[in-house]
């Protein structure tokens, strides 16, 4: 019975790790674009908890397999929270994280002479994501404890990933008892805290007029009734007399794990992009220099804050942001599962269906054979890169001279790529302008170490801390 056991563990797919630039860019650019076969854009069974907990009923979009459910909850995402109109409606939103960072940032140097950047930072931003989930008036102890349950997720995926490698659920319950416990008991208490906020948004629809949160947008998708396999999908007569797909409503382990995703990917990226950019910038006082007389330049010096409109012109800000994320980028691997339709040739060599392709981001973006000193922090190699649009535009299409992607490539690429760089180039310009950011000593020096023992984001090994000069005055608190 054990050597059964053995045997069944064992018979994971074969995987394949790709850490050149040019085989990466082949594979998931132009892979993901054949046309008749198949479109390389499925991952390997997920790690998605949600999806893991469900046995694989209740799907994100990270999780979900290429098709119809996905292109929906992704469809979705873009055209609702991710849409630039309603983007620009989460401005007082985002000028609220803001200002409760800085106060606090504040706060912290006065009374201790050292700032936990890393804390105040992942919890302003984990605010400003939740008012776009749930909307704005959630109680802070509320929005605190989802903070801490997120934590205990990610802090959970390595195991996760053990649960995953074994093929049936009730067999995974069986041998990996506590693990799966422990999940089930995170996953409970997202629900306690997640299924109130979701029943006031029922509660309370939006205007038209009104930026949606994603809980709204979700409660007011429609999705097919099978996603599995396309042409089966049960057809209805249309009111043409065409044929309809059946569609339904998500039900509620769909919107937390849904919920869950959005909170975790937004919030995750985005304070660890945060992190290692002023980390970096600790290093590169001149840097800092720099970014302070162009944004001076650009900003008044009594307007109250760096403006998103001003962001594009700030090309040191773009080169900073774009050489962190080259070196440090936030999401460590991209996952591909070759199908048997998708046909994937790599070096002349057709690769089995069934192989799971690991893309390492952090070694494409230091690749040597597209990078001079690809090791060393220089932003100089970024500058006059256009910043603002042309950046995103840039990233997006993977063209030009922005040889990297730590958005990921092809059609499961991340969605949030223009929110991200809004977010991060917003939230490093004013961070820079309201203070000296001065690297601390000894043990609270800054460390440019990734924490191995988390999977899949790139937290810093060490927290970040810092001495923060003020640049300005006091700025008081939005409540
Ligand atoms: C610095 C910020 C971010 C970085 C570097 C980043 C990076 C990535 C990467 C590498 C992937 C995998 C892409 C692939 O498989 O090709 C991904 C996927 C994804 N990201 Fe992001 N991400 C960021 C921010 C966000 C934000 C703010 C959100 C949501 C609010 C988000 C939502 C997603 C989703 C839903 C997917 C799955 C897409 C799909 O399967 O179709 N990401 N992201």
């Amino acid at each position: 019975w054990l050597a059964n056991l053995k045997l069944v563990l064992a018979s994971k797919p074969p995987a394949m790790f790709v850490t050149d630039y040019a085989a990466a860019h082949n594979l998931l650019v132009r892979g993901s674009r054949a046309v008749g076969g198949g479109s390389f854009s499925n991952r390997p069974p997920s790690m998605s908890p949600s999806a893991v907990l469900s046995g694989r009923l209740y799907h994100n979009i990270i999780s979900a397999p290429y098709g119809q459910l996905w292109r929906a909850l992704r469809h979705n995402l873009t055209s609702g929270v991710l849409h630039p109109t309603h983007l620009r409606g989460y401005a007082a939103a985002r000028r609220h994280a803001l200002r409760g960072l800085v106060v606090d940032l504040r706060e912290q140097q006065l009374a201790d002479g050292v700032v936990l950047a890393t804390e105040s930072i992942r919890s302003a931003v984990f605010g400003l994501v939740s008012t776009m989930c749930f909307g704005e008036g959630v109680d802070a102890a509320v929005v605190r404890a989802m903070a801490d349950v997120q934590m205990e997720l990610i802090l959970s995926l390595p195991a996760v990933r053990t649960l995953v490698s074994v093929p049936f659920l009730a067999l995974c319950r069986l041998i990996y008892r506590k693990r799966w416990n422990k999940l089930v008991a995170i996953r409970q208490k997202q629900e306690e805290l997640y299924l109130p906020l979701i029943d006031g948004c029922r509660i309370h629809p939006r205007h038209s007029d009104e930026t949606p949160t994603y809980v709204h947008t979700l409660l007011d998708l429609h999705v097919p009734v099978e996603f599995e396999a396309d042409d089966q999908i049960p057809a209805a007569p249309g009111p043409a007399g065409g044929k309809q797909r059946q569609q339904r409503r998500l039900e509620d382990g769909e919107l937390v794990g849904l919920c869950s995703e959005f909170l975790g990917s937004g919030t995750e990226s985005l304070s660890v992009a945060l992190q290692w950019i002023m980390a970096n910038l600790m290093k590169r006082a001149d840097m800092q220099e720099a970014i302070w007389r162009e944004i001076d330049a650009a900003v008044e010096a009594d307007t109250e804050e760096v403006g998103e409109e001003v962001l594009g012109k700030l090309d040191h800000l773009s080169a900073v942001i774009l050489e962190a994320l080259r070196l440090h980028p936030t999401t460590m691997w991209v996952f591909r599962q070759v199908m048997e339709e998708d046909q994937v040739v790599h070096d002349g060599q057709h690769i089995p269906a069934g192989t799971k392709m690991v893309f390492s981001l952090e070694a494409l973006g230091r690749d040597k054979t597209v990078w001079t000193d690809p090791d060393e922090f220089k932003p100089e190699r970024f500058q006059a890169c256009g910043g603002g649009e042309s950046v995103t535009k840039n990233l997006l299409s993977m063209a030009g001279d922005m040889k990297m992607m730590p958005f990921g490539a092809g059609r499961r690429m991340c969605p949030a790529i223009s929110m991200s760089l809004l977010h991060i180039g917003y939230f490093i310009a004013n961070l820079m302008r309201e203070f000296e950011w001065r690297e601390a000593e000894g043990e609270h020096a800054v460390q440019l170490h990734t924490d191995a023992n988390v999977l899949l984001f790139n937290f810093m090994e060490r927290p970040l801390r810092a001495h923060l000069v003020p640049r300005r005055p006091v700025v008081k608190k939005v409540r």
